[in-house]
């Protein structure tokens, strides 16, 4: 089923929105395309679900616009085009997992076929168990499969893998870049940095209402000049934890790790003070390294 993979399917333009006196959004300016995964991160309270909220229509921005499919959020034809998979589902407990699969697919003019739905999110062995009855993650991979049943252009996913084992992950993971494959526009957010990692396009970072950083995995990155070292070494750990170079030290039995953000002038001094180090590693910051930095510089 492959889908055009042109045209921006979510806008967000100077989108504000308070709460009170509480800024949720403070302008924000993105978009995703057909075809591309945009991975939404922040710290708790950044504005995440609210800009989410506002994309869906369940919340009308202050100031600014959202655009969905060109068209606004409110107009049902422009909805419809949308998967969501939000935090908190609030599904009717008593009904059996093929009941509500068949009712929401009867929502859609040409909705993914069943047994499609029930590969893509893992439901075998669980068609004919009440909703209510089954574990958290079932309940996850089923909402999940709710999101994805209308074969959707847009897909939004708010912490989609929380409380998902190890298997679970792995196949949403699967499924999620089969969609993008085929044309459709992802919107995930998350608190598990490899996540983004592994799935993103692109990666925009808020904080506090305001995007601090976007752009592709690499680029986000990149602006983080952070090396991690890793060595055998007998040194002591708080001397090193004291050269100026140094941002942090930890020893962990014969391995110690520094994270720095001058990598040579330190793997230099280290071997010049301990002949017999080995073991030396020295890694490039990750996503997790980054995130960490620009949020604590936006703060
Ligand atoms: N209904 C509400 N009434 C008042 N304040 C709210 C409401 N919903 C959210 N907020 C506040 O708006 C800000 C943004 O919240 P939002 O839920 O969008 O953050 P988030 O990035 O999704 O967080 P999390 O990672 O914890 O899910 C927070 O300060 C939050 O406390």
């Amino acid at each position: 089923m492959q889908q055009a993979r042109s045209g921006t399917a979510v806008a967000w333009r100077g989108a504000s929105k308070r709460y009170g006196g509480i800024v949720a959004l403070d302008g924000i300016d993105l978009e995703v395309r057909g075809g591309e995964l945009l991975a939404l991160l922040g710290p708790n309270g950044a504005g995440k679900s609210t800009a989410i909220a506002l994309a869906l229509g369940l919340l009308r921005a202050d100031a600014g616009e959202v655009m969905l499919f060109g068209r606004a959020p409110a107009e049902l034809e422009a909805r419809r085009g949308c998967g969501v998979m939000l935090q908190s589902a609030g599904l009717p407990d008593s009904l059996k997992v093929r009941e509500l699969l068949e009712l929401t697919r009867s929502y859609y003019a040409a909705p993914r076929g069943l047994d499609d739905c029930v590969g893509m999110a893992g439901l075998d062995g669980l068609m004919d168990r009440r909703y209510g009855r089954l574990s958290g993650g079932q309940q996850r991979r089923v909402q999940f499969a709710l999101a994805i049943c209308g074969a959707p252009r847009l897909l939004f996913l708010d912490e989609p893998t929380t409380g998902l084992d190890l298997d679970a992950r792995t196949m949403l993971w699967a499924t999620i870049r089969r969609m993008v494959g085929e044309g459709c526009a992802v919107v995930l957010t998350t608190h598990y940095l490899e996540e983004a990692e592994a799935l993103a396009d692109r990666v925009a970072v808020l904080a506090g209402g305001r995007i601090v950083a976007c752009g592709s995995v690499q680029q986000i990155r990149a602006r983080v000049s952070q090396r991690r070292i890793r060595c055998v070494s007998a040194l002591d750990a708080a001397r090193v934890g004291a050269w100026p170079e140094v941002r942090s030290v930890c020893r962990d039995g014969e391995r110690i790790e520094i994270v720095t953000d001058y990598a040579e002038t330190v793997v230099r001094q280290l071997l010049f003070e301990d002949s017999g180090l080995s073991q030396l590693e020295v890694q490039r910051a990750g996503l997790a390294d980054a995130f960490v930095e620009i949020t604590r510089e936006a703060a």
